[in-house]
């Protein structure tokens, strides 16, 4: 009998990745391919959602095309994606009625000042777990509704869908048969209600959004339909299961109990840490969000985001031309002692965890005549590793506790310059697992459990293993002394884009 695999679907800011896991969770085969990121205005960040659907197609033709395997030998599919993003499309013909807005685009930060004038803040972070910002779906709905010519009249209607990521693959995948979301993605649109498990109708009502378009929401770990045929080289396989990226990870990094934290280092950085079935309100700028919805229960973690981060390294590579390919950085960095008291602050797009400043913006601040593309490339790594001290200073005020290791994972953690840096201005001993996409394994151990491929948890925590860890080796005055020019270097890139 031919050997059966769980297929995951990782739909990502930058690429979409089809991998093949087998039941102890190795990676069989995998594909991956980029497509195109439009920035019509300054500040604004935006996909085409067919593009995103034909690079999934493409994976999936590929990974069947290179690999000595069939497709009937695929159990269940499990959908991971970016966040988010906003898709509308009409339901009669499929097509989107505007770009996908992405989750990082900042074309809706008026909308969300309007919000907060209007004293909402305090409801929004009861209801849903989230600040009132652009990041979040909801405004990006509202402002396709308000921008795109006949849309609202469509929506009110009911002719057109909204959806994330996850819901945008998966009625394709079905042949437009299935409209759903699942709990995670859910609470990520600033819509939900995180504690009722709702779509909130105060917060449809304030933005003009009518319940129509929405999906129905349903646990991470369950077959919501199967794929039509035609899209699945003849095959009828069970779609069972969808989480946004970061929960995915969480859930792959194997981090089941409450206290248990993972990093993930891809376009954003983003740190999560599993708060079991209490749902704690964060006092010092960090989400309350849903880590995943399965065996008829939800539970939430507490999440710090940042927005730029492997972005940053991609910056340095197209922007600035500074280096050929991400890995190079590595090289660069270490050929000098220290980034020289150079700081590079990417707040392309504002900052999130801990700041939450729609109108910060970027900075190299400390240059002198001495500096070099190597410092500048260091510092730029080294940004990466502060902003995650500034998140995990609020996520252990918040929680309580303190972390002994974290878990890491995503495309930046092979660079080692880059994780023993974390680790040394952390103080907390790095652990980088054997397998490094925890996204997509997360993914497919939720569908996989919904299949019954792996039979609970507890199988699964078994297969976490350690690739490296690196442990903390500055000591404490010099760290002090290189996160306060971090601290100045942030302090003067707030606001920066409302002062006048
Ligand atoms: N060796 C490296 N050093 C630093 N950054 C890297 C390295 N390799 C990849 N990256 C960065 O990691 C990101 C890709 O990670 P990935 O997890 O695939 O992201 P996403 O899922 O957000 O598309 C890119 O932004 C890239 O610049
Ligand atoms: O594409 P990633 O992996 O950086 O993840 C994006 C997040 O889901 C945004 O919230």
């Amino acid at each position: 009998m031919k050997e059966k695999y769980i297929l995951s679907l990782d739909q990502g800011t930058t690429s979409s990745r089809a991998i093949l896991f087998n039941k102890k969770g190795d990676i069989i085969a995998m594909t991956q391919k980029e497509f195109p990121q439009y920035y019509p205005k300054p500040g604004w960040v935006e996909h085409n959602a067919n593009e995103i659907w034909g690079s999934v197609l493409a994976v999936l033709g590929e990974l069947f095309g290179n690999y000595n395997v069939e497709p009937d030998q695929i159990e269940g599919i499990g959908i991971t994606n970016q966040r988010e993003t906003t898709v509308v499309w009409d339901k009669n013909t499929g097509e989107p009625v505007y770009n996908a807005i992405v989750w990082q685009s900042r074309q809706t930060a008026s909308i969300c000042d309007e919000l907060k004038a209007k004293g909402y803040e305090q409801m929004v972070r009861e209801k849903t777990g989230l600040v009132i910002d652009a990041y979040f779906s909801g405004t990006k709905v509202k402002w396709i509704l308000d921008n795109v010519e006949g849309a609202r009249e469509k929506a009110e209607k009911g002719d057109l869908l909204f959806g994330t990521i996850d819901s945008w693959l998966i009625w394709k995948l079905s042949g437009g048969k299935v409209h759903v979301t699942d709990y995670t993605n859910a609470s990520r649109t600033m819509i939900f209600n995180i504690h009722t498990l709702t779509w909130d109708e105060e917060l449809l009502e304030i933005l003009g959004i009518p319940k129509s378009m929405l999906p129905e929401v349903r646990p991470s770990s369950e077959v919501y339909g199967k794929t039509a045929t035609y899209h699945f080289f003849g095959q009828e396989v069970p779609i069972a299961g969808a989480a946004g990226d970061q929960q995915a990870a969480l859930f792959g990094q194997a981090c089941f109990e409450p206290g248990m934290a993972k990093n993930t280092y891809g376009t954003g950085c983003f740190m999560l840490m599993n708060t079991g079935e209490k749902a704690v309100q964060s006092e010092n700028g960090l989400l309350t969000t849903i880590a995943w919805g399965i065996d008829g229960k939800v539970e939430y973690a507490l999440e710090g985001s940042i927005f730029i981060a492997g972005a940053a390294i991609q910056w340095l590579r197209d922007g600035l031309r500074v280096i050929e390919k991400a890995p190079d950085s590595e090289n660069l960095a270490t050929k000098v002692e220290s980034s020289d008291g150079v700081y590079v602050v990417p707040a392309f797009v504002g900052l999130g965890t801990p700041y939450w400043d729609m109108d910060a913006r970027g900075a190299i601040f400390g240059l002198t005549r001495g500096t070099t593309r190597e410092h500048l490339v260091r510092a730029t790594l080294e940004s990466l590793a502060y902003q995650t001290k500034d998140v995990l200073s609020a996520m252990e005020a918040d929680s309580k506790i303190k972390l002994n290791t974290l878990r890491v994972d995503g495309g930046a953690v092979k660079n080692n310059f880059l994780m023993q840096f974390q680790s040394d201005i952390l103080s907390v001993p790095v652990e980088r697992p054997v397998v490094n996409e925890t996204t997509a394994l997360g993914a497919a151990y939720l569908a996989g459990l919904a299949t019954g491929f792996w039979k609970d948890k507890e199988e699964i925590a078994r297969n976490w293993a350690i690739e490296k860890t690196f442990a903390p080796e500055l000591d404490e005055q010099k760290v002090e002394e290189l996160y306060s020019g971090w601290k100045r270097a942030i302090d003067s890139t707030m606001h920066w884009s409302s002062l006048k």
